[in-house]
């Protein structure tokens, strides 16, 4: 992929778009601090009598209220359903909550769904959105670092299958995603590191002079310096924005966001959804990916130490939970990458530069042991 200007952060308190190109579907990333309390960014959506925003517990009585208000200007009727919180409610009867509060509040389909919250509220959102009197449009509202530089972007909408990992969801755009940088004030530590991994992602598989940035400034992104987190939040969502624009729906390049997610998702599924944070097992799962691709000779020696070293300063673990080799494999044969019982697995073969390719099970198992309690 083309390297883009990777300019010092800016500093100017103005918001930023970033165009997601899809035809029809084409929307703007719209990236600033404070966005929820300034008009002029909420101009032009999908024009409806009801809004309904859809959140959890814990985002709820932080920014409800404000992105209510913001709504009331713009819809007759602005509704709310607030979700249980966790990664283990991203399944059948939390998004059946979604549709009873649709239809039991008179929502026709017209109705303008809000994702306020992270990636669990946008992935289950979004997919409400594609099934709710067959597509209904729908605007991500991420408040986590992983969903305004991952998940609220490019339309992959799912709920978990406890045999898989997004198993059940629809490929669905969003008309806008709104990133309001402020509210990363309020993330534990624990979901900022998470949200990073993400974010280092984006290195190896598309931008080797963002990974080397990444390494300069990784205690300033922990330490929440504002201007550092937009940077990354800007770079993250061009890199993304720019993939999903040549392959929307992963007939091929897409499949490069999938760095670390085969040995993840496997990660998820077999502690149980929510033991680990998905941006905790995609980290462990790069380091093993990235040990694979050093053991197929893609990549030369020095790859996964690297890696490892940053993960780790993000506040992230590089080693996978004790689980049998045979316990990955058996998860990561359910993979979407998977073909015919073939186990697809993103790989490196220099920094910036990703494959996918299969590999032997024995290669595979020795990457998880040496990674893994
Ligand atoms: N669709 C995609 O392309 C895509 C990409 C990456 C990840 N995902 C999915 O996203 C999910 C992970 O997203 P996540 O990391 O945002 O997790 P999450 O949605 O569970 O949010 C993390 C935690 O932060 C809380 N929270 C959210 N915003 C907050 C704020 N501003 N202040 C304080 N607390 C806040 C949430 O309530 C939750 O407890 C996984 O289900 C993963 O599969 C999807
Ligand atoms: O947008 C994509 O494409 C990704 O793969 C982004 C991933 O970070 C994300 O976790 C996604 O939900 C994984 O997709 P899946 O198809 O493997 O479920
Ligand atoms: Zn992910």
């Amino acid at each position: 992929m083309t390297v883009l200007d990777l300019n010092q952060p800016t500093v100017t308190g103005a918001a930023e778009r970033v165009g997601v190109e899809l035809g029809a579907r084409s929307y703007d990333i719209v990236i600033g601090n404070g966005l929820l309390s300034d008009a002029s960014h909420w101009m032009g959506l999908p024009a409806s009598r009801h809004a309904l925003i859809v959140t959890n517990e814990t985002v709820a009585p932080l920014y409800a209220e404000r992105l209510t208000e913001r709504l009331a200007t713009l819809y007759r009727e602005v509704h709310l359903v607030t979700l249980p919180d966790g990664e283990t409610y991203k399944d059948w009867p939390t998004l059946q909550r979604v549709f009873d509060a649709l239809l039991e509040r008179g929502c026709d389909r017209k109705t303008v769904l809000f994702a306020l919250g992270g990636g669990v509220i946008g992935d289950m959102t979004g997919f409400a959105a594609a099934c709710y009197m067959r597509g209904t449009p729908f605007v991500q509202v991420p408040t986590t670092l992983l969903a305004q530089v991952d998940s609220s972007v490019g339309g992959k909408t799912a709920i978990n299958h406890p045999l898989g990992k997004n198993m059940i969801g629809a490929f669905y755009q969003p008309a806008r995603v709104l990133c309001d940088t402020s509210t990363l004030a309020t993330l534990s530590d624990r979901e900022l590191s998470a949200g990073l991994a993400e974010v280092i992602k984006y290195g190896p598989i598309a931008d080797p002079n963002f990974l080397a940035w990444l390494e300069q400034n990784i205690d300033g992104l922990r330490q929440r310096d504002p201007d550092l987190l937009r940077f990354v939040v800007r770079r993250s969502c061009e890199i993304k924005a720019q993939v999903v624009g040549s392959d929307e729906r992963e007939s091929g390049l897409r499949a490069i966001l999938n760095f670390g997610h085969t040995f993840g998702h496997a990660i998820e599924a077999g502690l149980g959804f929510g033991a680990w944070l998905h941006g905790e097992a995609v980290a462990a799962g790069m380091v093993m990916a990235a040990d694979l691709s050093e053991r197929l000779g893609l990549a030369t020696a020095g790859l996964v130490d690297r890696l490892a070293r940053l993960i780790e300063r993000a506040g992230l673990p590089t080693r996978g939970p004790r689980l049998e080799a045979s316990e990955y494999l058996r998860h990561m044969r359910v993979d979407k990458k998977a073909e015919d019982g073939d186990i697809r697995f993103v790989l490196i073969a220099g920094i910036g530069t990703a494959v996918v390719r299969s590999a032997p099970d024995d290669m595979v198992a020795a990457s998880i042991n040496a990674h893994c309690d």
